[in-house]
């Protein structure tokens, strides 16, 4: 479970305030939904989650199963369980995807005391997880998102996510950028994932990713808080009026 309790973070390099205080419970087994504005501290609160350099936390907690995240270095998190699917996944040249695949599943299972996974069951795994997401085997073979579409770019994290297993999985607008049959793909991908002990925090300004995903909870984050909590019907009502109403309610 993802416990978050008054959450504040300001950024390290400007005297300005990102998030205000995020209380945020995400229990084993449930996707939760946040949708909220430009720039009312979505991306902030996950890479404060992860471990991103350049914020300064200057109140509250954030635990995974008891264990405070906050305290870790970023490996340390994602050994713990933590994963992001990034908004926008870096490139990186020169490292081969399935090198980096298999180099980080092993680097978690040696780390959570589990034997490395032998070259031939880690190619089946990825092979298999791979052609669900239609990723090709030449894709594998490039390097990590080099020259990869948006679109395949953002299938590739769920190919990362799919392979490590994290028991919190937080997609940062992993729709954006996606076609209709893209969206759909990860969306199954996500889908099959989901379990009893497997949590999502489902970042998104769409309704429609929330039809093929469908959250227990969707949260309303504006100027750095959550402002309101509701179930899908609420993403329905922002996709229908905006979020004017529901700040002017707070306010
Ligand atoms: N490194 C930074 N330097 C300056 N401002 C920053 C930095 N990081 C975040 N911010 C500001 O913090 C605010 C929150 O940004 P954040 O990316 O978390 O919003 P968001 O809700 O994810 O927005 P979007 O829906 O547009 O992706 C924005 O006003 C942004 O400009």
């Amino acid at each position: 479970m993802l416990e978050i309790k008054g959450l504040k973070v300001d950024l390290e390099d400007e005297d300005k305030s990102i998030l205000k205080g995020v209380d945020l419970t995400v229990p084993a087994g449930k996707v939760h939904a946040i949708m909220g504005p430009n720039g009312s501290g979505k991306s902030t609160l996950s890479y404060v989650l992860s471990g991103k350099d350049g914020y300064e936390v200057t109140g509250g907690t954030a635990t995974l199963d008891g264990v405070d995240l906050l305290e870790m270095e970023p490996e340390e998190r994602a050994a713990a369980g933590l994963f992001l699917a990034f908004q926008y996944p870096v490139e990186i040249p020169g490292v081969g995807n399935m090198t980096f695949l298999r180099t980080a599943v092993n680097a978690q299972r040696k780390a959570r005391g589990q034997e490395e996974l032998s070259a031939g069951d880690f190619l089946k795994e990825v092979r298999a997880k791979a052609k669900d997401l239609q990723i090709d085997a030449e894709m594998l073979k490039r390097p990590v998102n080099v020259g990869f579409s948006g679109g395949e770019k953002k299938r590739n994290e769920i190919l990362q996510m799919a392979m490590l297993e994290p028991k919190m999985c937080i997609l940062d607008e992993t729709d954006s950028g996606l076609d209709v049959d893209a969206m759909k793909l990860v969306a199954d991908g996500v889908n099959a994932l989901r379990s009893e002990g497997r949590s999502f925090l489902v970042i998104t300004h769409y309704q429609r990713l929330l039809d093929h995903i469908k959250p227990d909870v969707v949260h309303i984050m504006a100027n750095g808080r959550i402002i309101k909590t509701g179930g899908p019907e609420l993403a329905l009502e922002v996709e229908n009026n905006g979020y004017a109403d529901l700040m002017a309610e707070e306010a």
